[in-house]
């Protein structure tokens, strides 16, 4: 898969606010009521990169969850990356779903 231009990236993002281009990477922070609800988020996260097979670099720090998407093998970020952003979105903000 080939790594996007920094200004495709740009355009994509339009339709991804939360998330911020930099880095050779997009990153996004999703803050929680606490931290069951936000381990709850990553668990279920984690099964949807394992169906795409593409993985987050991730971190939390009790109810907030930071995340950064690329694409190792690519060096920057491709069209796996949005597809799993999405798959994020409609985990942590379902009620954007139809936005
Ligand atoms: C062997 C396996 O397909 C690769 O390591 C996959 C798994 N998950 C991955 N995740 C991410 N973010 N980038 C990759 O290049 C990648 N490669």
């Amino acid at each position: 898969m080939s790594k996007l231009s920094a200004e495709a990236i740009e355009k994509r993002l339009l339709h991804f606010p939360d998330w911020d281009y930099y880095d050779d990477a997009i990153h996004a922070e999703f803050e929680f009521d606490n931290f069951k609800d936000c381990f709850s988020a990553m668990s279920r996260i984690a099964f949807e990169c394992e169906a795409l097979n593409h993985h987050p670099d991730w971190s939390n720090t009790y109810n907030v969850l930071t995340i950064s998407l690329s694409t190792h093998s690519a060096n920057g970020v491709t069209e796996k990356d949005f597809k799993l952003a999405e798959a994020i979105e409609a985990i942590v903000e379902p009620e954007d779903e139809d936005a």
